[in-house]
């Protein structure tokens, strides 16, 4: 046994280490030397190690802290409602699971709202009487990053609600796969280094101390959620998406109220054949238990909700340079 547990404590030093190295390339110089199903993979055999083994885990591990680390360039943002991450599955019976698991401990369940899993940046916008007062960064959920100036460069966001109400909305920031490409190729005319992806290219544009920089990038985004649900008139998850689009905010039109685990897997499949034709980059498909008195009831862990799951694509190639495909 104590020759097992030093290949246990060998493995899970080695694994927590290069974790942390992928962790400071991804979220501080949105740079990833890996794609996001190899980190995926290692931070999940992490996860089974000090599941197995919770004498080993150690305070510096990346699972006890929630991703992101906050540039120093930056002024530092609270999130008094912490911005949550979500769990992943990576198959459609890792996630029945869940969801058979969930309706069994919650039979009053009825419907769940799939939607899309945009790969950007997700971000928390203040308004006050309706007004923007403030734009942040997820960072590691607690504190982010005040990007508002660089937020106000961004058209799809309001400056001004249609209603003055003060609220906190959080949604993803994304680039447009056209504005990638576009961006590549510039930054490979000026002999600059390209982004990987579109995330890569969101997070690097956001994350800039000039403003001026930010307002060529056309980025855009796609709110999907409120950190205090007491803001609003509906009672469920679609609901608030279209109380967020009365608002003025861009919500992504794709999404579906479905009530059996055949609906979600017609959803899954439906937008896996047509990834390839969406104007935006999407890693998978969040599934959430609709009603949103039952979401506060069945609460949270400190990192993720546990209404809801991301179901995760298999990679597919990174397209940093296209010739001749259009998109809609
Ligand atoms: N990327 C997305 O499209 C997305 C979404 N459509 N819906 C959620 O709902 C989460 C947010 C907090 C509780 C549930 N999260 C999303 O992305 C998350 C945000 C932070 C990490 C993931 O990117």
């Amino acid at each position: 046994m104590a020759e097992q547990n030093t290949d246990v404590q060998t493995e899970y030093n080695q694994l927590k280490n290069q974790i942390k190295q992928w962790s400071i390339e991804y979220y501080q110089n949105d740079k990833p030397s890996v794609e996001d199903n190899v980190y995926d993979q290692n931070y999940r055999r992490l996860q089974e190690i000090e599941e197995a083994h919770p004498e080993l885990i150690t305070e510096d591990s990346p699972t006890q802290n929630v991703g992101g680390q906050i540039l120093s360039g930056f002024n530092k943002v609270n999130h008094d409602i912490p911005m949550l991450s979500l769990g992943d599955v990576f198959s459609e019976e890792e996630l029945s699971d869940f969801i058979n698991r969930l309706n069994n401990n919650y039979p009053q369940i009825k419907q769940y709202n799939c939607e899309l899993k945009i790969d950007g940046l997700a971000i928390s916008l203040r308004y006050e009487d309706g007004i923007l007062v403030q734009g942040s960064t997820r960072g590691n959920g607690t504190i982010g990053e005040d990007i508002t100036t660089n937020l106000k460069t961004i058209e799809s966001i309001p400056q001004k609600l249609t209603r003055p109400v003060t609220i906190e909305v959080r949604g993803e920031c994304y680039m447009p796969k056209a504005s990638f490409v576009k961006l590549n190729d510039q930054r490979e005319k000026n002999g600059e280094s390209v982004f990987a992806n579109p995330r890569n290219a969101a997070a690097g544009s956001l994350r800039q101390l000039d403003s001026k920089v930010t307002a060529e990038r056309k980025l855009s985004t796609f709110m999907y959620n409120v950190a205090d649900y007491n803001d609003l008139e509906t009672t469920t998850q679609d609901g608030l998406l279209e109380e967020l689009k009365d608002l003025g905010f861009a919500i992504n039109p794709t999404y579906r109220v479905i009530e059996n685990m055949d609906d979600v897997n017609d959803y899954i499949q439906y937008y896996t054949q047509r990834r390839d034709e969406l104007s935006y980059g999407i890693d998978g498909i969040v599934i959430k238990e609709n009603d949103l008195a039952l979401q506060e009831e069945i609460g949270t862990t400190v990192k993720v909700p546990k209404w809801a799951i991301a179901y995760k694509f298999p990679p597919e190639e990174v397209k940093t340079k296209l010739i001749d495909i259009e998109w809609t």
